[in-house]
């Protein structure tokens, strides 16, 4: 579904963010990429967005080179603050995208409608954001990239605004919406527990310039549930096994590097 070949990104100022990236995302697969601070993730999205040009190299999306937004993709950023308009109602954020995609007004009706029912938020349609709380105020961001039917969901550090509760709230309903609708998801985030409860496949990136240090698959059930999953042996396991990548990212481990 999506493929990163080679690819490598060095900004005017001279900074290297990516080295030589590659890898690929199946079909329905949930992959969440993590690494250290600095190390080029948010690069890496912009340029799977189409909103940078890559230096080098090029990424695909079902078969399909990127080289401007595609439009069967959807962003959900980690400043929700910024990414609503404060001066649209919840239900007129969720809808606009669809305007945009050209969907006639009952359609866009029943996706804003089936989307805010999916995150909770039936019963806000007419509020503002800034009404609503921050967690709602993602809630509503998730809503709006869901009701765009994207074949792939990109998120960058979608829950590091919010707090413990609320984090674990939105980890359960982005997995179940997951699993109903057959994304194709792309998770970045620096919680190293989070990778491993969300994903089936995290994929651990180097310091810059950025390549791909390791890959560790998920093979836990399924069905996930904080309390169960998260003390599970297995889950500490592979935990540990992220853990041990970003460490030896953060002290600047490259991935020929025998370790
Ligand atoms: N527009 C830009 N111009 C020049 N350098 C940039 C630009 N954007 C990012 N960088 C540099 O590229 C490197 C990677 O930045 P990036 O934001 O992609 O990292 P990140 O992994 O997302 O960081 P974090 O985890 O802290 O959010 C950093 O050294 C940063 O200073």
């Amino acid at each position: 579904m999506l493929d990163v070949r080679g690819l490598t990104k060095t900004y005017a100022t001279g900074v290297q963010a990516i080295g030589d990236l590659t890898f690929s995302v199946q079909r329905g697969e949930f992959v969440c990429i993590v690494g250290p601070s600095g190390a080029g993730k948010t690069t890496l999205l912009r340029c799977i967005g189409g909103l940078l040009e890559p230096s080098g190299g090029e990424v695909e999306l079902a078969g399909k080179l990127v080289t401007a937004p595609p439009a069967d993709m959807a962003v959900v950023f980690q400043e929700y603050g910024r990414s609503l308009f404060p001066w649209m109602t919840v239900a007129q954020n969720v809808e606009l995208p669809l305007k945009e995609k050209g969907l006639d007004k009952a359609r866009r009706r029943e996706l804003v409608q089936e989307s805010l029912e999916a995150v909770g938020l039936a019963d806000m349609t007419g509020a503002h954001p800034w009404q609503l709380s921050g967690g709602m105020q993602q809630r509503v961001a998730i809503a709006r990239a869901v009701a765009y039917e994207p074949t792939v969901l990109v998120m960058d550090e979608p829950f590091a605004a919010v707090d413990a509760q609320t984090r674990a709230e939105l980890e359960d309903l982005v997995r179940g919406l997951w699993a109903r609708l057959g994304v194709t998801v792309l998770f970045v985030t620096h919680d190293i527990d989070e990778s491993v409860y969300l994903a089936n496949r995290v994929v651990v990136l180097s310091g810059r310039p950025t390549e791909v240090l390791g890959t560790v698959e998920v093979d836990l059930p399924a069905e996930r549930d904080q309390l169960e999953t998260r003390s599970s042996e297995r889950f500490g396991e592979l935990r540990h096994r992220v853990y041990g990548l970003v460490q030896d990212a953060k002290r600047g481990v490259r991935p020929g590097d025998v370790r």
